[in-house]
């Protein structure tokens, strides 16, 4: 596995910004996420690291390497899209078996056939490996999609949410699954999703993207508890921060606009009086929507708890992110 280096790398599309001056190390072994609405850039990094996309400016290294003049192959990188992109007329396990035939790698028949096994097995397709590559759920051939990436050794994984077709059991045994091999090969994997979970329990580190720039680059943690503004602060946390105007509780040093508080940074018993407009019981907890001075705010709640809609409620921030009136984080 490999170091990737981006340095000042730009790609516009027409007056559409792709990317715009994106400097950013993924370290050898990294699991680095990257978020950010629709439009963001996300795609168009991985496929200007993949080679499928070429730069207007600035550079992608690899392992050392400026790879500007090679091709996809010679970058040696593996892609998963959200959508699969099989060979139709191939069976699974031909389609798994694919990239390890290619000249270049030059596998041993035996140590083919114990991959192959071993990614349909993670993957939970060993009992279709004999199908053909469309009599196969969509769910499945995501699978086997991800398995041809997996069967391979590359310098870096680039996965376009890879996991965003599959449900939900699948979804989670799978995120366990790719976070465990990650862990395990020291594999470099560049991953974006739109999923909070998977982006804070698999990510070593978190790129957010705003309109073709890294606005921030941290771990989870960092991201989640110490963003740089308002709207990295909106980009991590289900249920989202909640942002009200600074005087909706005053007492904030002069500057600060704008307070983003986490549902959990919620005190609950003193301060303004909400109103409770819906509970939603979780099992484990309670997520409890309220209503204070116009403004929707949500927090959690013991599961067992007996609000109703329509009851009072006094809360208070507890350590609020502050913001000036541009969005900045000032304290
Ligand atoms: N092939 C293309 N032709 C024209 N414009 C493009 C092309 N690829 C990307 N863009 C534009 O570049 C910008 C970034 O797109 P990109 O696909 O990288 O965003 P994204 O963050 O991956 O979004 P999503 O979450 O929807 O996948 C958008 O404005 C998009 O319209």
């Amino acid at each position: 596995m490999a170091e990737v280096i981006l340095k000042d790398l730009s790609k516009s599309f027409g007056n559409d910004v792709g990317i715009a001056d994106l400097s950013m190390t993924i370290p050898d072994g990294a699991f680095v996420v990257l978020l950010g609405p629709t439009g963001a850039g996300k795609t168009t990094t991985l496929r200007l690291i993949s080679g499928l996309e070429k730069a207007d400016a600035g550079e992608v290294w690899i392992g050392g390497r400026n790879v500007g003049s090679e091709t996809p192959a010679q970058r040696d990188v593996a892609m998963v899209f959200q959508q699969y992109s099989l060979y139709p007329h191939l069976s699974v396990r031909d389609n798994l078996a694919f990239p390890l035939k290619s000249p270049i790698l030059n596998t041993p028949a035996d140590e083919i056939e114990r991959k192959v096994a071993e990614v349909a097995s993670v993957l939970q397709i060993s009992h279709k490996l004999d199908n053909k590559a469309t009599a196969l759920s969509g769910g499945e051939m995501q699978r086997v999609s991800i398995g041809r990436a997996l069967v391979r050794d590359p310098s870096i994984y680039l996965m376009d949410e890879p996991l965003s077709s599959l449900d939900a059991k699948l979804r989670t045994d799978l995120r366990v699954e790719l976070k465990r091999i990650q862990a395990n090969l020291g594999a470099t994997l560049l991953y974006v999703t739109h999923d909070q979970i998977e982006a804070m329990t698999m990510a070593t580190h978190v790129g957010v993207l705003n309109e073709g720039r890294l606005v921030q680059y941290g771990t989870p943690r960092e991201i989640y508890e110490n963003p740089n503004s308002l709207y990295v602060a909106s980009r991590l946390g289900l249920p989202r921060i909640n942002i009200v105007p600074a005087d909706v509780f005053g007492g904030m040093p002069s500057g600060v606009t704008q307070i983003g508080m986490r549902p959990e940074h919620i005190q609950q018993g003193e301060g303004q009086e909400a109103e409770v407009q819906r509970v939603e019981h979780l099992g484990d907890q309670a997520r409890l929507h309220l209503m204070l001075k116009g403004h929707a705010i949500t927090t959690i709640a013991d599961p067992h708890t007996t609000y109703t809609p329509g009851a009072h409620i006094k809360i208070a921030p507890k350590n609020p992110l502050c913001f000036d009136a541009e969005g900045v984080r000032i304290s």
